[in-house]
């Protein structure tokens, strides 16, 4: 029999404040999980920092905030940032994840007028050595959200040991990582390769504190990487690690209400009813990766070789708002005709779950941006990967090893090789004729969703029970 004691601690609202940084990859899970906690009878206070980077972003949070109008927002204006921090990178969100760091001191008097007080914080991976200053002197439990594949969080927790070795290529062709096993050099984030870059000093800094948090939540799940998340929880990979919480989050309705998909996404889904059935290759780099111009005219070659239809989200610029130029100016009139006569092709924001649901989607050609194998899994739609930057060759590592998918090829980071249409077109066939992976990628939609958002999602209840008592 429980204890009155327990009972009202079953009744409790935990108050959680989560802290984004920057980027739609980071701000799409922390809403997701913000939206899984309140379902659970948390109280939110989001904190969301100005100015937002992306259009993208701030129809994403506008979205989420009226759907959920019981979530506090707390708004944190940032500090520019000093022109020697901006001279170490030109990524617009490494820069603001800079700035975010260093405006952090300023965060106590928001989380100082919070009422009630709070029962946890979750801050987002790239901002932790800084938010546990602060979280530290107030005795707040602070939680990292590490917002790509465990796979790569194994990576992250044990590079502190590898760091200063892996700049010499000399003496590091591979990273051993025990329980995990080898990751060659070349799926490495090149900026780690760099020890002078702003994304190795916050990784090399980041991972160093991470021992000094109360837990770790990775949005992933076992179907994807069992033995990697078990080598984890046993403690495996590196030594005195706080625990670590996988929880399936899953696409929420204020993603399909966003309504800033304006006439292109409406144009796509009209033209998806008209398609047969599986027919459909779908084509996304995320929310921050343009391939250059050359590429995007070798993609649209190798779309037209594979003979099948086809939804195309192009990007032409890191930034939405930056991404002016006509479709017809980045493919050229000749093949924008072709294109046009075989596909779909956007450069609006569209609601990326509901393409990749809907019946006709047979196969995803993904960057492999943590959140698209996420959803990819969650609908199960097979995956041509075509790693690109950062955690996403690691991330296509996981799509192959869990059958969700295959690899491209040797394709190279972004810019360092032109990948020809003619074989895009070739790997794409393979991919939509591949029916031994389609059925293995039904198989894990629906092992998946036995457990995600169900009664079995043992990690957000754990966290929760936590947060409560
Ligand atoms: O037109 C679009 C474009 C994107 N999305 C969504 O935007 C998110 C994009 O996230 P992700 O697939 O993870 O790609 P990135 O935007 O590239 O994500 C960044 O953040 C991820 C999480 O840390 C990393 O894994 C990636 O490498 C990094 O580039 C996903 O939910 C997509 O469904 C849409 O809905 N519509």
């Amino acid at each position: 029999m429980s204890s009155p004691a327990a009972d009202a601690n079953d009744l409790r609202s935990p108050h959680v404040a989560l802290l984004p940084s920057s980027g739609a990859g980071h701000i799409t899970p922390f809403l997701r999980l913000a939206a899984s906690l309140l379902s659970q009878n948390c109280r939110v206070t989001l904190i969301t920092s100005h100015p937002i980077v992306t259009q993208a972003e701030s129809n994403l949070i506008s979205s989420f905030l009226s759907s959920f109008p019981q979530v506090t927002e707390k708004q944190f204006h940032i500090l520019p940032l000093d022109p020697a921090s901006a001279a170490s990178s030109k990524d617009p969100f490494f820069l603001q994840w800079e700035s975010i760091r260093r405006s952090l001191h300023l965060l106590s008097s928001i989380l100082s007028s919070l009422s009630p007080p709070l029962d946890a914080m979750v801050s987002d991976i790239t901002l932790i050595s800084s938010t546990i200053t602060i979280t530290k002197p107030m005795k707040i439990p602070n939680y990292v959200f590490f917002t790509s594949s465990a796979k790569m969080f194994s990576l992250f927790s044990y590079y502190s040991v590898v760091s200063e070795s892996l700049a010499d290529s000399t003496k590091i062709s591979e990273i051993k990582i025990p329980g995990i096993g080898a990751i060659p050099r070349s799926s490495i984030p090149p900026l780690l390769l760099v020890p002078e870059s702003l994304f190795a000093t916050m990784f090399k800094s980041d991972s160093d504190n991470l021992r000094q948090f109360d837990g770790i939540i990775i949005n992933t799940f076992d179907q994807l990487e069992s033995k990697t998340l078990k080598a984890l929880k046993a403690g495996e990979v590196a030594g005195g690690l706080p625990p670590l919480f996988n929880v399936g989050l899953i696409p929420n309705d204020f993603e399909r209400k966003l309504g800033f998909g304006g006439e292109g996404a409406e144009a796509v889904s009209k033209w998806l009813d008209a398609q047969l059935a599986k027919s459909v290759v779908y084509v996304s780099f995320g929310s921050r990766t343009a391939l250059s111009r050359e590429q995007i005219r070798e993609l649209g070659e190798g779309l037209v070789k594979s003979g099948y239809p086809f939804v195309w989200v192009m990007k032409d610029k890191a930034v939405d708002k930056e991404d002016g130029e006509k479709l017809e100016g980045v493919l050229g009139a000749e093949m924008m005709g072709e294109v046009k006569e075989k596909g779909i092709v956007v450069k609006e924001w569209v609601d990326q779950v509901e393409v990749l649901r809907h019946n006709s989607v047979g196969g995803f050609v993904s960057h492999c941006g943590w959140n698209s194998v996420v959803e990819a899994a969650w609908v199960g739609v097979p995956v041509l990967a075509w790693p690109l930057h950062g955690d996403q060759r690691i991330n296509g590592e996981v799509v192959q090893g869990s059958g969700l998918g295959f690899m491209g090829g040797n394709w190279g980071w972004s810019g360092q090789v032109l990948v020809k249409g003619e074989e895009i077109g070739r790997r794409i066939k393979e991919m939509m004729e591949d029916e031994g992976l389609r059925l293995r990628a039904g198989e894990i939609r629906d092992e998946v969703r036995k457990v995600v958002g169900g009664t079995g999602d043992d990690g957000l209840k754990q966290l929760i029970q936590k947060w409560r008592a």
